[in-house]
């Protein structure tokens, strides 16, 4: 066994917020050394991951056929990247095409000598984990977000509670530990789902598969998602292990405004005073909540950078209509002020994080949330998509570290509101923003402590891979000697 690498098979599902933070942690998993990564997926991801993927990198890609054609999808279509959302499902339901290929691609490791330690699959592919398990292949799920956000989720897809209550407000089944949930925080498809639609149809296919695997991973820390954690250990019996934060590797990013101006800006600003308000790498708002949004900006009186995109409707690489997006003469006041600054479609926003920001406006996204809590920025949550809802939820009821100030794409908001929770967070003689800093003080330290690998000091995210791999390594040394008895 000395020298030999084991080797771990990872398979994200085909969308850039699942195949990105997939990547990254085969990144990090590289560099313990002992490893040897296959990241498989399809021919046109992998294409593109080419190119991303640093070049001193031993993570091997490896393609499985997909013919998006065949399953009513348009020609070449790989990735949600392409989609509108209401043709999502049909990704999903056509990537279980995959599994013949994917299966088949495993038993070839097994008979070529190489067989995996374990697969780490996605969320979608509940099916992987029956196929490690015909072929005695430890398995992980890896969500790339929080374990109390997975948690709702799973909660919600497996109970529906929404159907059954005749409350806006409702509690969820087994989950009595989270608070309740509103109608308004069900992303559209739980809110549309009855059992019989499509999405309930692919989920009640695909979530009690995840009781086959063997634990899941989750890019959280565990001093601050207990709840979400301990959810899924009673549920199915198998480990969390909470490895993150599994940060977005740099080469990934898109390339957008260059860092130089911003940073020139930023720097001409105290410390902690600035908001940044961004909306991720997918969403957008309405025109209206864009007018609104801007004239709370201003009324604010805070320095801020905004990383603006055309609003619902509209084309990202539309040209930007300020004069009919935003309030009149906006843009040439906060120029000439300098209290704000507009950046079209895409910042550096991880560069931005460290230095000046006391507060972040954002959909709550995940990897925002992580990369803000990395130094300690104030949240101020506007959910619009997904499971975004449960990421608030978590950071305002269990952490403390954000307030929402809106919900939703299309909702009606009020410019007096939004100036209103600025205020509130970013005045440091509020106490409710008192209250915050400490506690966002605090995630940062459970974050950095959690990574920490020193003598005599292993963190929490650190324990964590440590205690997956070796439930890899003894469920794999089980196998053999039952198979030796056996022979
Ligand atoms: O102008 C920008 C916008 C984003 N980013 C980076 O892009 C990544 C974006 O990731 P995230 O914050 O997670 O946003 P989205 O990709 O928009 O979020 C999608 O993926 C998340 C993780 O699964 C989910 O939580 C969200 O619901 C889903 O919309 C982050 O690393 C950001 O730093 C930039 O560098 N510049």
């Amino acid at each position: 066994m000395a020298n030999t690498k084991e080797h771990i098979v990872m398979l994200p599902f085909m969308a850039q917020g699942h195949i990105i933070p997939y990547l990254a942690l085969a990144l990090q998993i590289e560099q313990r050394k002992n490893y040897t990564i296959t990241f498989v997926n399809t021919p046109l991801n992998i294409n593109n991951l080419r190119s991303t993927l640093p070049a001193n990198s031993s993570i091997r890609l490896l393609e499985i056929p997909f013919s998006s054609s065949n399953h009513g999808l348009p020609l070449d279509t790989e990735n949600t990247n392409i989609l509108p959302y209401h043709l999502f499902i049909l990704l999903i339901e056509a990537s279980t095409s995959l599994k013949p290929s994917f299966k088949k691609l495993i038993e070839n490791f097994i008979e070529q000598g190489n067989p995996p330690l374990c697969i780490i699959a996605d969320i979608f592919f509940g099916w992987t984990a029956s196929i490690a398990k015909e072929l005695n292949v430890f398995h992980a799920i890896f969500t790339v977000s929080s374990a109390y956000r997975l948690a709702c989720y799973y909660s919600l897809w497996m109970n529906l509670p929404h159907r059954k209550e005749n409350s806006d407000e409702f509690s969820l089944p087994d989950f009595a530990e989270a608070s309740n949930v509103h109608i308004t925080q069900l992303p559209t498809n739980i809110l549309e789902a009855d059992g019989t639609d499509a999405w309930s149809v692919l989920q009640s296919k695909n979530l009690p598969e995840w009781v086959n695997s063997d634990g899941i991973l989750v890019n959280t820390v565990e001093e601050f998602d207990q709840v979400g954690l301990l959810y899924f250990k009673r549920k199915l019996g198998s480990p969390a292990w909470p490895i993150g934060p599994i940060l977005l590797s740099r080469e990934n990013r898109e390339n957008g405004m260059c860092l130089e101006p911003c940073i020139e800006w930023l720097n001409t600003k105290p410390l902690k005073s600035v908001l940044y308000v961004s909306f991720g790498s997918q969403n957008t708002i309405s025109a209206s909540q864009m007018m609104q949004l801007a004239m709370g900006l201003e009324a604010s009186d805070k320095n801020f950078i905004w990383v603006i995109r055309p609003p619902i409707g509209f084309e990202l690489n539309t040209e930007f209509k300020a004069k009919e997006w935003l309030p009149k003469g906006f843009e040439e006041r906060i120029k000439e002020s300098r209290r704000g600054l507009l950046v079209y479609n895409w910042a550096p926003q991880v560069e931005f994080c460290p230095i000046r920001l006391c507060a972040f406006l954002t959909q709550c996204a995940w990897n925002s949330v992580l990369e803000a809590l990395n130094h300690s920025v104030l949240l101020i949550g506007w959910p619009l998509a997904a499971e975004q809802s449960f990421n608030a939820k978590l950071l305002e009821e269990e952490m403390g570290v954000c307030v929402e100030v809106a919900r939703g794409k299309t909702n009606e908001v009020r410019h007096e509101d939004i100036a209103a929770k600025i205020e509130l967070v970013m005045n440091e003689t509020q106490q409710k923003g008192k209250e915050m800093r400490r506690k966002a003080f605090e995630a940062r330290e459970m974050i950095r402590n959690a990574i920490k690998d020193e003598e005599g000091f292993e963190g929490s995210s650190v324990k964590a891979m440590d205690e997956f791999f070796s439930a890899a390594l003894s469920m794999r040394e089980k196998t053999m000697r039952e198979q030796n008895v056996a022979v």
